[in-house]
């Protein structure tokens, strides 16, 4: 059973590590789009696939439902992601998305939504090559269902789909360890409201901390110090542009953007994602950039609270303002728009700033991984410049 569906998939194999006769790159080459599956892959008996169209407010709720009672939850069963309707529709409706990459099955008699699978299109490059591959993501099958061998189905159609399309990779995370990760990421918290952290069990005070301790020890300033720090607005976007796709430049493997994805994914929207920037007021010149996005969570039979709130760092550059005090800015909004906790990965060059700003290690990996694509070796997390919602 160990890892049954993966060894038949072209993904590096454990078997292959460390055996640096095969080239880097693809590890299939396409085949021609007539040879390509046409017709869907079979589900048993009792369900059907069916396209989530995201711009329907019924079938985006049902998407909202079926994630909020049985996607991901943590080590401990205390916690379950929320992604809100708003932001699922953000997150997977980018420049030239593909609706039928938006994938549910039904059961066929009741036509209950009881899994999920999607994916969407990104220019990344791995070196010097931009390769147009897919993110895959929100993969999540209802937890009456598990272990009827959904997943590896839904995964071959998202990837028959995906072929239909002529791409040939695609990016995934997992919080768990599969053939062969492009690189294992630490997770860090940033405690921002101590008390519910601990009264929900996501934190636990340390031997000499009494509360009041806590409480000083991760207060935060009133208002941010940066001048020329404020929010990102659309007529920040070419500049905003230039200099992300600068900075992404210096990783092994980052997605491209052009001005219309900068768009999408970092222009401010309520509840969803959170941008700045820092204009010098002489110059005008953009000179520093930072967001972070929403992604609360479920409290699992908490008596007292139902939500954590909870800031993810999305993608950020510092050019001229220290990345330590551009993310302690982004800190002190995010405890004024009343976040519990402040989330970032390793990657990049995140690892610095995390020590420095009080954040804690999170007691998980996040693992990310590449189809079809070989690398002669995994790379740290701080050659990595992709972040996944
Ligand atoms: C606090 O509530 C949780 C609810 C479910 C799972 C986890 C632990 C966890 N698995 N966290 C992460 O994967 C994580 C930790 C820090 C930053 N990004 C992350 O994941 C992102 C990116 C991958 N897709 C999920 C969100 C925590």
């Amino acid at each position: 059973q160990e890892h049954k569906f993966w060894e038949t998939q072209p993904v590096g194999q454990f078997k292959d590590l460390g055996d640096s006769s095969f080239p880097e790159g693809p590890i299939e080459q396409p085949t021609p789009l007539s040879e390509v599956k046409q017709e869907p892959y079979n589900l048993p008996t009792l369900y059907e696939w069916t396209v989530c169209d995201m711009d329907s407010d019924e079938i985006c709720n049902e998407v909202y439902v079926l994630l909020t009672n049985n996607y991901v939850e943590d080590d401990d069963n205390l916690f379950r992601f929320n992604y809100s309707k708003e932001f699922l529709r953000w997150g997977l409706r980018p420049p030239g998305y593909f609706k039928n990459w938006h994938i549910g099955v039904r059961v066929k008699s009741s036509k209950k939504l009881v899994a999920f699978i999607t994916a969407i299109p990104v220019k990344m490059r791995v070196r010097d090559e931009v390769v147009q591959m897919a993110e895959v993501n929100f993969l999540c099958v209802h937890k009456k269902l598990r272990s009827k061998r959904l997943a590896p189905v839904m995964i071959k159609e998202v990837t028959r789909r995906i072929h239909l399309e002529n791409i040939w990779q695609a990016a995934y995370t997992a919080g768990i360890l599969l053939p062969t990760p492009l690189t294992t990421c630490q997770y860090w918290h940033r405690t921002l409201n101590p008390k519910k952290l601990i009264d929900v069990g996501f934190s636990r005070l340390g031997d000499r901390m009494t509360m009041s301790r806590a409480i000083k020890l991760y207060k935060l300033p009133n208002s941010t110090a940066t001048p020329g720090f404020r929010k990102m607005e659309i007529r920040d976007v070419p500049k905003v542009t230039i200099l992300l796709r600068g900075y992404l430049s210096r990783f092994v493997v980052a997605p491209t953007f052009d001005d219309a994805e900068v768009a999408h994914w970092l222009l401010p929207q309520e509840n969803v994602v959170d941008s700045f920037v820092v204009e010098n007021s002489e110059t005008r010149e953009v000179t520093d950039f930072f967001s972070f996005y929403t992604l609360p969570s479920s409290i699992l039979n908490n008596p007292n609270y139902s939500t954590l709130k909870a800031a993810y760092t999305f993608y950020h550059v510092s050019t001229k303002t220290p990345l330590l005090q551009l993310t302690q800015d982004a800190l002190v909004i995010a405890k004024q728009k009343e976040f519990d906790v402040f989330n970032a990965l390793d990657v990049m060059e995140n690892e610095p700033f995390l020590k420095e700003l009080k954040f804690g290690r999170g007691d998980g990996q996040l693992y990310y991984y590449l189809y079809n694509y070989r690398l002669r070796e995994s790379l740290k997390p701080s050659e990595l410049g992709l972040v996944m919602l």
